[in-house]
């Protein structure tokens, strides 16, 4: 029977207190979860999933083989000072947290830790997570299992190396956001067109989930899946044109890229902080 003690009660740990719930991955009285202060969150949270909360560290760590460090970055070094103690090399240190690598996880610490570093999204909350995760050296095969099963309870799960999470981050960490915002853009646009709000909300939502059905199951590029919809002098020709008018593909490649560059620079932040040099 495994324990998780999950620092940091927002919405990605959340997402991971339902999605683990829905698998019986570990029983509920063996998930607590602690905060900064906001005891109403963690009221909350127990009464919706019956797990179990403390701010009591000792009771937190006592027998605990998963540690989830879920609080922002910015709060990392406060939050890992205050539990550093009750961290050993035996737990599974999983961090979800944007831009910090391990290094800067174990120089937090003070000591070698056992991690495994992820980048989930908040689909996590419906199973539907895009997560990649990258481990340390001193990860156990059995760890490594238990990393695959936990992130396997909230959806799709893949492993890279350490390097290539800052642009995971910018691709799959913050797409949902993206997405959500194209989303607002097809929902105003209904509304000027004349299309009943919930009504459009349907089509849209299912628009959405048939075009990614189609990517992930044809042989054919996103590009001519486009291409097919495109009938000369036709409605998608109009449409795809003042897309490209306003360079809206070329927006979407530099937001990608400023969100990368923003994951790296926060961990770069963290890092000269600590004094511990810059990470590449
Ligand atoms: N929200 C998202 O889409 C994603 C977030 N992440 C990462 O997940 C982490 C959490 O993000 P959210 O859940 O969105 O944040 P949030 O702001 O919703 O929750 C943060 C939690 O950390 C707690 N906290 C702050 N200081 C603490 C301390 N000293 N000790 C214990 N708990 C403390 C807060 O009380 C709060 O419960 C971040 O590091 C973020 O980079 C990763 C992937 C996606
Ligand atoms: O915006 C952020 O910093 C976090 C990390 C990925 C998604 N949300």
């Amino acid at each position: 029977m495994k324990k998780i003690a999950i620092v940091g009660a927002g919405s990605m740990a959340e997402a991971f207190i339902s999605g683990i719930l829905e698998n019986g991955l570990i029983a509920r009285n063996n998930i607590w979860v602690t905060n900064h202060s906001n005891e109403t969150r963690l009221a909350g949270l127990k009464e919706r999933y019956g797990i179990r909360s403390t701010y009591d560290l000792k009771i937190l760590f006592e027998d605990a083989d998963i540690v989830m460090l879920a609080m922002k970055p910015k709060d990392a070094d406060s939050a890992i000072d205050r539990i550093r103690e009750h961290l050993t090399e035996q737990m599974l240190v999983v961090s979800v947290l944007a831009g910090v690598s391990m290094n800067t996880i174990e120089t937090l610490a003070r000591k070698s830790l056992s991690i495994a570093r992820a980048m989930p999204n908040t689909s996590a909350a419906v199973g539907k997570s895009a997560t990649a995760i990258a481990v340390n050296s001193r990860i156990t095969n059995h760890q490594l299992e238990t990393t695959k099963q936990l992130f396997g309870t909230v959806g799709l799960a893949r492993f890279v190396e350490e390097g290539q999470l800052d642009a995971v981050t910018g691709l799959s960490g913050s797409g949902p956001a993206y997405i959500y915002y194209l989303i607002e853009a097809m929902e105003n646009s209904a509304a000027e067109i004349g299309l009943e709000k919930e009504m459009a909300k349907e089509l849209i939502v299912q628009t959405l989930i048939g075009a990614a059905e189609m990517v992930r199951n044809s042989s054919k590029s996103s590009e001519q899946l486009r291409l097919d919809v495109t009938s000369p002098g036709g409605t998608t020709e109009a449409g795809i044109r003042v897309l490209e008018k306003h360079g809206v593909q070329q927006a979407f490649i530099s937001c990608i890229q400023a969100a990368t560059a923003q994951s790296k620079k926060m961990g770069n932040t963290l890092e000269a902080q600590l004094k511990v040099g810059t990470s590449t």
